[in-house]
């Protein structure tokens, strides 16, 4: 199958990137980077979520990040609610998406959501129905869909059997979610084959952490397969409390520039995308984890900006 003509890309840096974070990160910041990702053409971008701050305290200040945002025409604002209480206090605060995170590994869903497979499902229906009554597009999360920190190898059979139950409960679009970065790409293949079964291309989507090194092959191979909706994390920023030796998920640049390379439009300023993760590693007092963009932003600005081009 040739490559997709464009690429949409969902930044999950302010959620998935700063809730794993060992130090408290102001909301101010938070507004920021969601202001500096939209400037470089971002169109979705995962802003928070509304789980319990006892479980997840970086994400407690979900209210003051999201209306503290200055709303951009065009920019699709998601937030992660895992149950009714989560999603009342979401809907008050006008997100354009919910998205409900369940896991394909039952031991990965009780660490993290406290709950059974089959019991999140009965959680999530009503927070479904009621996010679809209210207007607001809802998204599934399957996390450990290529493996599990906890089990080990996920069947991708598990994959479809998560991907049906969404789907019957009205979720209109899922991520195939490798947590732990430790997916190749014959399971990011046999995975996406299982979900597919369920869901077409347009609803489906990669979120791929790059633990093992593997996230931008996982990338292509699912590219390959005619897949165009991935998540990633500005500066490689990123990782779930509740997944032992899960590290950040593939940067938001490092993906931009292969998809660049292969003449697949983004709508995305690799520069101006540089600069965000720059800043954000700033904040956090560290280098960036995006290798595009060390590697840019250690270049004199001509050569820089050919590189920006994929040239
Ligand atoms: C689901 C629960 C709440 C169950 O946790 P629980 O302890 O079973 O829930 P509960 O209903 O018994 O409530 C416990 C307390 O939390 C409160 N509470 C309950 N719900 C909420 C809420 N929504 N907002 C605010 N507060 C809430 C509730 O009011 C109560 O407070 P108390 O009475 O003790 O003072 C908990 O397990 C939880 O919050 N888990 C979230 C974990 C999380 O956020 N993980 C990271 C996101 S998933 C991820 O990163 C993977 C992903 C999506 O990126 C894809 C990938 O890479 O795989």
């Amino acid at each position: 199958m040739p490559y997709p003509n464009r690429v949409r890309l969902i930044d999950v840096a302010p959620r998935d990137g700063l809730q794993n974070e060992k130090q408290p990160v102001a909301a101010a910041v938070k507004i920021e980077l969601v202001h500096r990702l939209q400037a470089a053409g971002l169109r979705e971008i995962e802003v928070t979520s509304y789980v319990s701050p006892k479980w997840v305290p970086q994400m407690a200040d979900n209210h003051e990040v999201m209306t503290g945002i200055t709303r951009q025409p065009g920019v699709r604002y998601a937030v992660l609610t895992p149950n009714m209480k989560g999603l009342e206090a979401a809907l008050a605060d006008r997100p354009d998406e919910i998205v409900v995170f369940g896991a394909a590994s039952e031991t990965f869903s009780q660490k993290n959501i406290n709950c059974s497979i089959a019991e999140s499902i009965e959680r999530f229906a009503p927070v479904v129905a009621a996010a679809l009554q209210a207007g607001v597009a809802v998204r599934g999360a399957i996390s450990c869909a290529l493996g599990c920190p906890y089990e080990g190898d996920i069947a991708p059979e598990r994959v479809g059997e998560l991907a049906r139950l969404m789907k019957d409960i009205g979720v209109q679009r899922v991520d195939i979610a490798d947590t732990i970065g430790v997916g190749t790409p014959l399971k990011v293949q046999r995975a996406f084959e299982a979900a597919l079964a369920h869901y077409d291309l347009d609803h489906v989507s990669g979120h791929f952490h790059d633990t093992y090194g593997q996230a931008l092959a996982n990338t292509l191979a699912a590219l390959q397969m005619g897949v165009w909706n991935f998540q990633s994390s500005v500066a490689g920023l990123g990782g779930c409390p509740y997944a032992r030796g899960a590290t950040g998920n593939v940067a938001t640049e490092d993906v931009v520039y292969l998809l660049h390379g292969l003449g697949i439009d983004t709508g995305i300023d690799l520069d101006a995308l540089v600069d965000a993760g720059a800043w954000i590693s700033a904040q956090l007092g560290r280098p960036t984890g995006s290798r595009v963009g060390r590697a840019l932003l250690a270049k004199p600005a001509a050569a820089a900006g050919a590189a920006a081009q994929g040239h």
